[in-house]
């Protein structure tokens, strides 16, 4: 079996009102898995996704990243595991007025001197392989464009090309594809998973649609409740199990 990338023990989230987002999840992943997370709206999937980079603080447990304790980390060694991790927004998070090229150099940031970030002083190699990554995402001619101009579609693709820009080891997609249609769903979810086995990604996806985590991920997590409830494959989910889940 390929490398475990993140290893998660007894992660637990209580919002400050008292509200259980996660009871206490364990669960291991490997290296270029593509993982779907499904379950009820309220399961804790937004919850789960954002406590694995500390968008969200969790209340107690660990979260190894590359064998870091993401939970434990400060300052620059927080900051260097981050930079490994991409993240894919529902509301692609773009800066729309910037054209989309600008918005995948931002990916680049983590990367550069706060000084050189801070003025948008890219170098012709990032710009080079910012505009091959948007290639990737079939949006070479698109490069240009302001990135509020793109349709919804366009622009998850911009937001997958910003991850990818960041050269992640782990990507985190919170309802990626939430607000599209399901053409634009397919390109978004295939992108996805050719450049996650591409380059070697772990992809972790929260998505509201079943049939979507069985056509594309190797491996589903189901959670209800702040709890993982089902673990396994696209073919180990039969609708009696889906049902359960979303009872
Ligand atoms: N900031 C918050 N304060 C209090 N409770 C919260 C907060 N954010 C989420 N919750 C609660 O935590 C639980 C899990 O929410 P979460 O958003 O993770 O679920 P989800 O499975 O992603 O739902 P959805 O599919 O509707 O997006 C819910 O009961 C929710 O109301």
């Amino acid at each position: 079996m390929a490398e475990a990338i993140l290893k998660i023990e007894n992660l637990k989230k209580v919002y400050p009102d008292g509200t259980v987002g996660l009871k206490e999840i364990n669960t291991t992943i490997h290296k270029g898995e593509l993982i779907a997370i499904i379950g009820p709206s309220g399961a804790g999937k937004s919850t789960f996704l954002r406590s694995i980079n500390r968008l969200n603080e969790p209340t107690s447990g660990a979260v190894y990243i590359g064998g870091e304790n993401i939970c434990e980390a400060k300052g620059k060694k927080l900051r260097m595991i981050r930079r490994k991790v991409g993240m894919i927004f529902q509301g692609y998070n773009l800066i729309k007025r910037s054209t989309t090229v600008q918005n995948v150099l931002h990916g680049r940031l983590g990367y550069m001197s706060s000084l050189k970030g801070g003025f948008g002083r890219f170098s012709e190699e990032d710009t080079k392989e910012a505009l091959d990554i948007l290639m990737r995402v079939g949006l070479e001619d698109q490069a240009f464009k302001k990135a509020g101009d793109l349709s919804g579609g366009q622009q998850q693709r911009v937001g997958i090309a910003r991850a990818i820009a960041q050269n992640p080891d782990l990507l985190l997609a919170d309802e990626p594809i939430a607000s599209l249609d399901p053409s634009s769903s397919e390109k978004v979810m295939s992108y996805l998973k050719t450049i996650g086995k591409e380059d070697g990604i772990t992809t972790i996806v929260n998505l509201h649609q079943v049939d979507f985590a069985k056509e594309f991920a190797d491996r589903i997590i189901g959670v209800k409740a702040g709890e993982i409830v089902f673990d396994g494959t696209p073919r180990e989910l039969t609708d009696y199990t889906t049902e359960q889940l979303y009872r």
